[in-house]
């Protein structure tokens, strides 16, 4: 009977079996982790930005092939907690690791092993399990006798450490990151909206009045009266990706057979299963954080409260509407945010609306409102309302 019910066709030719499941690159802060994330799936999920520990939120960005689903999980870097936030977000990536499937150990070619990477090495040596490839990054900044010494310096801190990694890779991502991905936005930024710098949201001071209320707020949105859709016309996903040999494709080919075999976890076309307005609030954080103090960065939080479909817009000329808190720890804080004139704030929402409407492909209206929630980062409640 079991010969009657059998479906074997020899003649087909032997084929490899489909393989899905999780990644996560780990290093210390700037090792280029969000970076090649980007990279990999060809599209800007996670943020990226010159300035450490940029990344809170679990990212991940999925990578498509016939033979494959690779879903990278962009964890925090993992450092010497010295709040609660900061041992929250190391719990993360321990809990990340020992979840995935294979870990991407990431250390720069262009920085000695310090530390910083042997303190995550330990911490790796612990997760027996899944296994480790070790991935030289930025090697587009380095001399190829720098790399080898790099490479053989990864080599030996195993070794020492008793990890065996899987592999060891170069790779440069700069080259394969496509356009929007690498900090500027893809689609053509629209005319900015008239008089948008005084335009404040419901409940805002104009900015830089210094004024008496607890928030200050700017609108920055795309004329609604003149703007044609064209963000929506190039949009992300309408550009193929610029690669090129910085080793990227050859890291999933290494990648992918670590993976167990499994049909694909995620629709195709998937980039990501981040919702929509944790991705928006991480693009205006990133804004806020450039060029300011060094300290700030780890008081600035984002919350988008609202994404709305302007009503009576035209179907060919949509626009969204988006109104978030930018929260700082400390009133003192505000100043450096907002900067003279309300200037600084308003930057921050005319480069951040440009790269949500690449992200979203439509026009945003962005309502950007500064708030103090007292030292957030010490107090529990207050890190669940924003998100951690
Ligand atoms: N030249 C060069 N720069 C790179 C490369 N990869 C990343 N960078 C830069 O290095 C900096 C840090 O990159 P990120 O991808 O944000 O680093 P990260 O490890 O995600 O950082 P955290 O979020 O702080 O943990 C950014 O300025 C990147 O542009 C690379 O392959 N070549």
């Amino acid at each position: 009977m079991g010969g009657m019910t059998s479906r074997t066709q020899p003649s087909e030719p032997a084929q490899q079996p489909h393989r899905a499941g999780f990644a996560c690159f780990v290093g210390r802060p700037n090792a280029g982790k969000s970076t090649l994330t980007n990279a990999l799936v060809g599209k800007k999920v996670a943020i990226t930005s010159t300035r450490p520990q940029t990344t809170r939120h679990t990212v991940r960005g999925i990578v498509h092939r016939p033979d494959a689903q690779l879903v990278l999980v962009d964890t925090p870097g993992l450092h010497k907690p010295r709040t609660l936030l900061g041992e929250r977000l190391n719990d993360v990536v321990r809990t990340t690791w020992a979840e995935v499937d294979v870990i991407g150990f990431c250390l720069p070619a262009d920085q000695r092993l310090g530390p910083g990477d042997r303190f995550i090495a330990k911490e790796l040596a612990g997760i027996r399990k899944t296994p480790k490839v070790a991935i030289v990054t930025k090697t587009d900044l380095v001399d190829p006798e720098t790399l080898a010494q790099q490479l053989i310096a990864v080599d030996q801190l195993g070794r020492e450490l008793g990890i065996e990694w899987a592999e060891i890779i170069p790779v440069s991502a700069v080259d394969a990151v496509p356009d929007g991905a690498s900090g500027e936005p893809v689609a053509v930024a629209t005319a900015r909206r008239t008089g948008a710098t005084a335009d404040t949201g419901p409940g805002g001071t104009p900015p830089g009045t210094g004024g008496p209320g607890p928030e200050t707020a700017v609108g920055t949105g795309t004329d609604p009266g003149t703007a044609p859709a064209a963000a929506a016309q190039a949009g992300p996903t309408t550009r193929a990706p610029r690669r090129s040999g910085g080793q990227v494709d050859l890291l999933a080919d290494l990648l992918v057979p670590l993976l167990p075999e499994s049909p694909a976890l995620y629709p195709e076309g998937d980039l990501t299963d981040e919702p929509e307005q944790v991705m928006v609030a991480e693009l205006i954080r990133e804004a806020a954080l450039e060029g300011v103090r060094d300290e700030l960065p780890h008081s600035i939080a984002v919350v988008v409260e609202e994404m709305l479909p302007r009503p009576d817009r035209p179907a060919d000329r949509p626009l969204l509407d988006i109104h978030a808190n930018v929260y700082i720890e400390r009133p003192s804080q505000k100043g450096i945010v907002i900067g003279p004139k309300g200037k600084r704030l308003k930057d921050v929402g005319v480069k951040s609306r440009r790269q949500i409407e690449a992200l979203l492909g439509t026009p945003v209206f962005l309502d950007l409102h500064v708030k103090v929630a007292k030292d957030w980062q010490r107090d529990p409640k207050q890190l669940r309302r924003l998100g951690f």
